[in-house]
């Protein structure tokens, strides 16, 4: 038993013989050779708000990584952004949208969340700007998040856009504040500044800088390592699986639904004020 045991360690903790660089100029990752530990930096001025093609690269690099066999991944934005983490979902892809390429959009989306949430490897986003709508939810998808502040925000603040968050991204969020407090938040739009989000839990660690709050990050992927991979992966999988299988088994449904009220017309005023304000 105890051999069999260290096999499965063995086999699944195995380090990755090179560093690997993938610049795909929106998304930056590394994988540090002696560690393990892959950094993915998201890369797109001026907000880092996530196009389809954004998107893509995301759900590419993450299947990447799980083929890799990484010990962990911290979840990052460039830094010269200097304030934000994620402006969320790319609104220009919702306003007048070209209905084949939304159609391809949700449906990438639906498989992006699904890949980030359920990795077999350990992964922390550090938050190191306002993070917004889908920012919040890529940030809720790790297991782990350290939050820079205290001038930054996170929510998600769909309603406020006259949209609305699905189950999945409610589901996520209740399993880390609470029912109660997540749907009091979501039907609210609310955001919260680091401080606040620490204080209901939305994030689990804050840091007044980056530097430090990568560290942090790197910690709690060290925690791991003293734990089977094996155990990991098979213990994240029966605590996420509920909401997942979810999402699986009710993908056209929920694809539907988003696809035909985004292309209302009172959505598409909603959405369309909302840029406006933005521009402003
Ligand atoms: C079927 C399954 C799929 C289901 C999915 C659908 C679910 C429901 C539908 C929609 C869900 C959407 C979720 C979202 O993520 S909506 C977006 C939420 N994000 C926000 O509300 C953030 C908005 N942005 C800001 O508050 C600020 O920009 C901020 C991030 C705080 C940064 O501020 P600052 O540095 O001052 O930058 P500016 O505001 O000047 O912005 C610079 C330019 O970027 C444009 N911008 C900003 N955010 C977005 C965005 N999310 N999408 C598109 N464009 C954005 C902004 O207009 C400025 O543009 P310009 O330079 O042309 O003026």
């Amino acid at each position: 038993m105890l051999k069999r045991y260290n096999i499965i360690l063995y086999s699944t903790n195995k380090i990755v013989n090179s560093c690997r660089y993938v610049s795909q100029s929106m998304l930056k990752s590394t994988v540090n050779e002696k560690t393990g530990i892959a950094t993915v930096i998201i890369n797109k001025p001026p907000v880092n708000c996530i196009s389809l093609e954004l998107l893509n690269k995301i759900n590419t690099e993450i299947n990447k990584l799980q083929k890799d066999n990484i010990r962990g991944m911290i979840l990052t934005s460039v830094r010269s952004l200097q304030k934000v983490f994620c402006g969320g979902l790319d609104i220009k892809e919702f306003y007048n949208p070209n209905p084949d390429r939304l159609a391809k959009y949700l449906t990438n989306l639906q498989d992006t969340w699904l890949s980030l949430y359920m990795t077999s490897f350990p992964t922390v986003s550090v938050i190191n700007g306002h993070s917004l709508g889908g920012g919040c939810l890529i940030a809720m998808c790790c297991d782990y998040r350290v939050m820079v502040g205290p001038d930054y925000t996170i929510g998600l603040n769909e309603t406020k856009l006259g949209v609305v968050p699905p189950k999945w991204f409610q589901d996520t969020m209740a399993a880390i504040i609470g029912h109660r407090k997540a749907e009091v938040s979501v039907i609210a739009g609310k955001t919260y500044t680091t401080d606040e989000a620490l204080q209901i839990g939305l994030v689990d660690e804050s840091s007044p800088d980056i530097d430090n709050a990568y560290k942090k990050g790197i910690q709690f992927l060290n925690s791991f390592e003293k734990i089977s991979p094996w155990a990991f992966k098979m213990t994240k999988n029966i605590s996420r699986q509920p909401i997942s299988q979810w999402l699986i088994d009710n993908k056209q449904k929920d694809l539907e639904f988003v696809f035909n009220y985004m292309q209302t017309p009172s959505v598409q005023k909603h959405l369309g004020l909302y840029l406006q304000s933005l521009k402003k």
